[in-house]
């Protein structure tokens, strides 16, 4: 089985085109993710058509659990779209996604823009199965929501991608922050029935943060697209930055959007770095 390798500000993926072929993707996605036994990958990618857009795209996580959304993905895949001239040569597509319809824009120097759809707050959007008190947050950003993670109390903001989000804004540089013991521990944590992906965040100035992320399903990773916007919108709510604001991730920069009310806009590169053929058929 044909699969290429891609990735975006160090969030790799492999990508599979199924051609109608049905598998036990979970399995397949733990399976070709490892990064010893297997190709290596944050996650497995299939394209798919779609009677709604161009593609329809799945996203696995490597511990195969499917996510929603996947920003970086979401970029890969168009830019495999793009090189592959499946659409011939137009700059302007759409992908079906398990959060909804996204856009994207082609430009000439291989940046790639997409939607991200709406943030969403509210507790069961989140989800955040522990309610806060409803008179402080009420459909607005659900900010300062406390977690116990090993006798450490560690402050959040709540945001939903169309994946979940909980962020936590520091002063000290993000890689001091213990981001495998406390993400770890955040991923699981008990007020989030679909777990949860966790990013800390430390305000550089009112147009770039400095973040680094715990991947629900996968770790930490160099980089997370519906991360990075998930930051960008919770520091626009809280003031510290504008319209537009540069994430400078582990793996790279990406640049996002949002006026405040509608679609959250995502904009960086991708990169094939290979192709290969997937040889192995027993599973770990
Ligand atoms: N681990 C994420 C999916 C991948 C998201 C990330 N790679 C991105 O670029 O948005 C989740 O389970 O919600």
């Amino acid at each position: 089985m044909k699969f290429t390798k891609l990735q975006s500000v160090g969030n790799d993926f492999v990508l599979l085109d199924p051609q109608g072929e049905e598998q036990d993707w979970p399995k397949l996605a733990l399976h070709m993710c490892h990064r010893h036994f297997g190709a290596g990958a944050d996650g497995l990618m299939l394209i798919l058509p779609s009677e709604k857009a161009d593609f329809r795209m799945r996203i696995f996580n490597a511990d195969g659990s499917e996510a929603e959304i996947c920003g970086n993905g979401l970029r890969c895949l168009i830019h495999y779209i793009a090189v592959n001239k499946l659409l011939g040569n137009r700059d302007e597509l759409s992908i079906e996604t398990l959060a909804g319809m996204r856009h994207a824009q082609i430009f000439k120097d291989g940046r790639i823009r997409t939607t991200m759809g709406k943030p969403m707050f509210e507790a069961h959007q989140i989800p955040v199965a522990a309610e806060p008190d409803p008179k402080h947050y009420n459909g607005q950003l659900i900010s300062d929501f406390p977690l116990n993670i090993n006798n450490r109390r560690v402050l959040v903001s709540l945001v939903s991608m169309g994946n979940p989000h909980a962020i936590h804004f520091c002063t000290k540089p993000v890689e001091e922050f213990p981001l495998g013991e406390v993400g770890s521990q955040v991923e699981i944590h008990k007020a989030f029935p679909k777990r949860t992906n966790f990013e800390v965040a430390n305000i550089l100035d009112t147009e770039h943060i400095k973040v680094r992320v715990w991947e629900r399903g996968v770790g930490e990773t160099l980089g997370c697209g519906s991360g990075a916007s998930a930051v960008a919108v919770a520091a626009q709510i809280l003031g510290y930055v504008g319209k537009f604001v540069y994430i400078k991730l582990p793996g790279g920069t990406l640049g996002v959007e949002w006026d405040g009310h509608d679609d959250v806009y995502l904009t960086g590169k991708a990169e094939i770095i290979y192709t290969g053929e997937w040889l192995k058929d027993e599973i770990i």
